[in-house]
């Protein structure tokens, strides 16, 4: 194992809105939403903590009636329960069906219509609040949107928070994560989207609610489009796992005395949040508002077209480093993920070894001649008897190097085994894995992981043995071209796959173009390296070692080079894009925005 290189791995990045923009907190804040002579409303992400946010308002506008439109107009949450529960179906603690339900489905109308009435028949001025306040049929108001990135919104959940009107402080944080998953988050975006190009004000509510901040729907606004302009990085979230390492907290510089970190999610936009520099103010908000409020300028045209959107591509980080092995497991395959859950494309995945141990292995596809019905019976006796599962028979172990590339198309078993440091570079998709074997542990809770031997034998593809690992899996490193200090080669994925990832092995300045569709790249080799524009539309980005960031198809043309610490060596990024969105059109024919 190399020594572990230290990085100035940044953990805050912030995108800064250009122009003058204010930013308001605490009373100030309640002041400004409160400065028209309209009602105000405050939509609230399922998960803000309301009553604080009652008792702050109060505090900073005495003379307003505060209205709660949850406890005056929402269903009973036993008829919510009814509603969502073909969704939340089975025992089963982790997979339940996508909802498409609207939040208007969980309000009843009739209450709703008389809100307005009221408001609009008030002596007095008056603030509504809640999940769902902006569904009051209001001639006018000045609406504020208090929202919340949702890993912020686990971490509540995991410290006693209970879902959406819901008494479920004491549940398993895997069914609290799976309602919020499979529902109210879905049902959360789907109300926000619509609230976009109609917000006043967004309130971040990610730390407290009396430190709340304030901005305009403007400077939102402002600040997705700057975002969407230039090269950006979300704000990492670091997380600690059965199987974690030791190799992040070096690297990255967290916490030495956590027990480990596995996880680190570094660009998962659907939960990450990003940060805004507001005139010198931080204001933090979800990553995925850039996607929903910027698709076209952010994913391309063409990525746009396909997924909707939606991010398709995820990086993050698999600690094992001094830790564990991953559960052996498989993804579903696009028709089961569709079929069961209602997700629209599947959890395809690769590794990217940022660094080994000299013992490191991935566990890649079946020994050739595995029987299947031998294999998942002793698969079936492991989880129900608690007897051992003897994975080295059934499954094949490759050993794992720095900067090794193993592509794990959906339905072929796999695992990162102990002493690895992954970054994983796969399709957006997190949650569905089914394992199959946890090694005879149990989890941080003390309880044993789930095991879906049932959904995982319907979806191994029992032919991807020894042979075909190797021949379709293993060293698939491709030379495609090289200049003046750099070479590029195509490291994956599989064919079955929709991600390409390129290399570049580079001394000097690489060229690089979006080609009209979002780019995700990571520094995987070297200390520091800039990102500039040649024409100067953004300004130069530096990139320290392991950090992912992300390039705006919008931002066409752009160059990368050694720089700082990283000068006279020579440094390494991968970068990804989805397949077949390249386009060599113009600009302004591919709708780039002006
Ligand atoms: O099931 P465990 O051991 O926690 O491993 C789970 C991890 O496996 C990897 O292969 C990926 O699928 C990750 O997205 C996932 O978080």
């Amino acid at each position: 194992m190399s020594p572990f290189p230290a990085s100035s791995y940044d953990k805050f990045p912030t995108v800064t809105v250009p122009g003058h923009h204010q930013a308001w907190t605490g009373h100030a804040a309640w002041q400004e939403a409160a400065r028209a002579d309209k009602p105000v409303v405050v939509d609230t992400y399922p998960g803000v903590r309301l009553d604080e946010l009652k008792a702050s308002i109060a505090e900073a506008l005495p003379g307003h009636r505060i209205l709660d439109v949850e406890d005056l107009a929402a269903l009973p949450i036993a008829d919510i329960d009814a509603l969502i529960a073909a969704n939340l179906l089975t025992d089963d603690r982790v997979f339940g069906v996508l909802s498409h339900h609207t939040l208007a489905d969980f309000y009843d109308a009739g209450r709703l219509a008389g809100l307005a009435t009221r408001v609009s028949a008030s002596d007095v001025p008056v603030v509504l609040v809640g999940w769902g306040a902006a569904l009051v049929p209001l001639p006018e108001r000045t609406l504020v949107l208090a929202d919340m990135a949702r890993w912020e919104l686990q971490q509540r959940q995991r410290a006693g928070a209970p879902n959406w009107r819901c008494h479920n402080t004491n549940e398993d944080n895997l069914r609290k994560y799976k309602r919020s998953f499979f529902v109210e988050w879905r049902v959360a975006d789907r109300h926000k989207r619509q609230m976009f190009p109609a917000v006043d004000y967004v309130l971040d509510t990610n730390r407290s609610i009396a430190g709340a901040t304030l901005i305009t729907g403007e400077t939102f606004h402002r600040g997705m489009a700057a975002a969407a302009a230039a090269p950006f990085r979300v704000v990492p979230f670091f997380d600690p796992g059965v199987w974690g390492g030791q190799w992040m907290k070096k690297v990255i510089g967290l916490d030495a005395e956590a027990d480990n970190y596995a996880w680190c999610f570094d660009c998962v936009p659907e939960e990450n949040s990003i940060l805004l520099d507001v005139g010198g103010q931080v204001v933090e908000l979800p990553s995925l508002n850039v996607v929903f409020t910027q698709p076209a300028a952010l994913l391309g045209p063409q990525t746009f077209a396909r997924f909707g959107a939606e991010f398709p591509i995820r990086f993050d980080f698999l600690d094992t480093m001094g830790g564990g092995n991953l559960s052996l497991q498989v993804h579903p395959l696009t028709d089961y993920i569709q079929d069961r859950f209602g997700m629209h494309y599947t959890q395809d995945e690769s590794y990217y070894l940022l660094d080994a141990g000299p013992d490191a292995v991935v566990y890649l596809g079946l020994k050739s001649g595995t029987d299947p019905a031998a294999m998942v019976r002793a698969l079936k006796e492991a989880s129900d008897g608690g007897t051992h599962f003897p994975a080295e028979d059934y499954v094949n172990a490759f050993p794992a190097r720095k900067h090794d590339h193993f592509s794990i198309p959906a339905g072929t078993v796999h695992a990162s085994g102990a002493n690895s440091m992954v970054l994983e570079i796969s399709a957006t998709p997190y949650i569905f894995t089914f394992k199959m074997w946890d090694w005879d542990r149990v989890g941080l809770d003390g309880r044993p992981r789930p095991i879906h031997v049932d959904h995982a034998s319907r979806n191994i593809q029992w032919d991807r043995d020894t042979v075909w690992v190797k021949e379709q899996l293993l060293d698939q490193v491709e030379e495609l071209g090289s200049g003046p200090g750099w070479t590029e080669e195509r490291t994956g994925l599989h064919e079955l796959e929709f991600i390409e990832v390129r290399r570049h092995w580079f001394t000097g300045t690489v060229e690089h173009h979006t080609r009209g569709t979002v780019n995700v790249l990571n520094l995987v080799e070297g200390p520091e390296a800039v990102v500039e524009s040649p024409d100067g539309r953004f300004e130069p980005f530096v990139v320290n070692y392991a950090e992912t960031f992300i390039i705006p198809a919008a931002v066409g043309a752009y160059t990368i080079r050694p720089h700082g610490a990283g000068t006279g060596q020579k440094l390494a990024t991968v970068k990804a894009y989805v397949r077949g969105t390249e386009t060599d059109l113009p600009a302004r024919v591919v709708g780039r925005p002006a």
